[in-house]
């Protein structure tokens, strides 16, 4: 079986005006069992076409299959592992956390425990498991991520400069997992700039191809086969790794999708519960609502329930396009998505469960601003009002917590933090607050804001009048649910969600 087939690909890049070629005409094929070394100078293109294979770039022209399906497609990935350059994993989960997570994209893991399978990379010390990732050390992170690599028992490992960082233990460990692996069966791509991975590799390597720079391209083609160590016997292990032999060709089970959401929820959840600046600074807005009471003439039960409308509207705005749309651009620019985007996480499921974590952040929020209006500015309404109003919020914002998520894919994250919080200042406009000029024309534009028939819905549940419009403010926010929904699995998926 192809495991790998690369059919005329070509990448170009801009730069400035003109176009800088990297790949050309790039023909080549892996088949199930190979152990490819691709080879080639510093700037040749050879993370360029692990990228591409990986389904984290699509070429400027060619076709790429990986397991015979859309590199982009996540049940592409299934059975794949990958470590890559430049990608990192948020620094505040912990290690157990992190395996875990991997684990559940997995149809079939190693039936290893998370002690064993990190001894299989040389991470013996026992509390590394409860560490978080921001103390350690430049080869303890890289052997963790060989570890990520392998914890879904993948038949194909692809590997660029897997060895950096490491020390001269952990290296001959390293080699020891990659030879069993292979006698395994496990199909290996792998590049290397370290003379001391050459000996192995010449050992091991059943292909060696030489991807030249395009400058240099020679008269036979860019990328070139060096050796064919044809007949190399591939000793399958004997009677002691039985049961890892095994595991690899057990039958598949179908995975199950909410298995996988509840893990990336949980995860979600936890990071969100480590980031106290996060959940601390945007629940202090709540913190506004007894300021209500410095009103010229105050008197309980003065201040409707409208009020505490408009201020939800603010802290939760706030909560799912500013602060969502932030932490989405770090953590994009810092390189986990680009880990994320290897793995066969499929992207319905991250945006489910990213923007279901947030809800509980604006669950929160809108039930202390309600104690408060009650407590403290004598808002007396019913219980059933309470409960209506708190339901048209929680779920009239959900299509705007997708928004930003997508806007924070869509931008770049050096200017995020700035239109972002310019966003903020646009919103009321587009909830139809007036505005000073040309105020029918923007009165018709403002009517077709899904903003707008968000803050429509809730005053109109609140105000509990049988307004027949309700039913056409909730066919819009369904229409923009469905709409961003969509832009933000094309978002996710888009080259240039990965930040060079
Ligand atoms: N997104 C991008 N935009 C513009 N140029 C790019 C982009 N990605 C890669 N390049 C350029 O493509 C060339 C090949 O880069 P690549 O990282 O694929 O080479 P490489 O063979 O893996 O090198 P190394 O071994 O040093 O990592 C480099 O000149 C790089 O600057």
């Amino acid at each position: 079986m192809k495991v790998i087939e690369i059919n005329n690909v070509t990448q170009t890049f801009r730069k400035g005006l003109s176009q800088k070629t990297i790949l050309k005409n790039i023909n080549f094929t892996i088949d199930s069992g190979e152990f490819v070394w691709l080879k080639g100078d510093g700037g040749a293109g050879k993370t360029t076409l692990l990228s591409q294979i990986c389904g984290l770039m699509t070429p400027s022209s060619g076709e790429i299959k990986l397991m015979g399906l859309d590199p982009k497609d996540a049940n592409a990935k299934l059975y794949v592992g990958v470590v890559l350059q430049e990608t990192q994993v948020p620094k505040n989960m912990k290690v157990r956390e992190l395996l875990e997570l991997l684990r559940s994209y997995s149809p079939n893991p190693l039936p290893l425990s998370n002690e064993e399978i990190l001894k299989m990379v040389n991470l013996k010390k026992p509390e590394i498991l409860d560490s978080e990732m921001a103390p350690l050390a430049g080869s303890e992170k890289q052997r963790l991520y060989l570890a990520l690599a392998l914890i879904g028992n993948p038949k194909l490992l692809i590997l660029d400069e897997p060895t950096r960082n490491l020390d001269a233990e952990s290296h001959k460990v390293f080699w020891e997992q990659i030879k069993l692996c292979h006698e395994q069966g496990v199909t290996i791509l792998m590049t290397t700039q370290y003379q001391n991975d050459s000996e192995k590799l010449n050992e091991l390597a059943t292909r060696i191809v030489k991807l030249h720079p395009f400058s240099e391209i020679p008269a036979e083609g860019q990328l070139l086969e060096e050796s064919t160590l044809e007949n190399r016997e591939i000793e399958l292990e004997s009677s002691t790794n039985k049961d890892e032999e095994i595991s690899t060709i057990a039958p598949v089970t179908p995975r199950n999708l909410l298995d996988i959401f509840k893990k990336q929820f949980e995860f979600e959840v936890t990071q969100l519960r480590r980031t106290p600046t996060f959940l601390l600074g945007t629940l202090s807005i709540v913190g506004f609502v007894p300021l209500l009471k410095l009103q010229p003439g105050f008197q309980p039960g003065q201040v409707t329930i409208d009020q505490l409308i408009y201020l939800c509207g603010i802290i939760l705005f706030t909560i799912a396009i500013e602060r969502l749309g932030k932490r989405v651009a770090i953590e994009r620019s810092e390189g986990w998505l680009k880990l994320l985007k290897t793995t066969s996480l499929p992207p319905v499921v991250y945006i489910a469960a990213k923007i279901t974590s947030l809800l509980i952040v604006c669950a929160v929020a809108i039930f202390s601003v309600f104690i408060l209006g009650y407590w403290q500015l004598g808002i007396h309404a019913s219980l059933g009002l309470y409960l209506s109003v708190f339901l048209g919020l929680i779920i009239g914002i959900t299509p705007f917590a997708i928004l930003g998520l997508e806007l924070g894919y869509l931008l770049h994250p050096k200017s995020a933090d700035s239109i972002l919080s310019l966003s903020l200042f646009i919103i009321p406009f587009a909830c139809g607050v007036p505005l000073p000029f040309k105020p029918e024309l923007m009165q018709d534009l403002v009517s077709l804001s899904p903003f707008y028939h968000y803050k429509e819905l809730v005053l109109s549940i609140a105000q509990s009048n049988s307004d027949p419009r309700v039913i056409l403010h909730l066919l819009w926010l369904i229409w923009a649910f469905g709409f961003f929904g969509l832009s933000a699995v094309w978002v996710y998926k888009r080259d240039r969600a990965i930040v060079k």
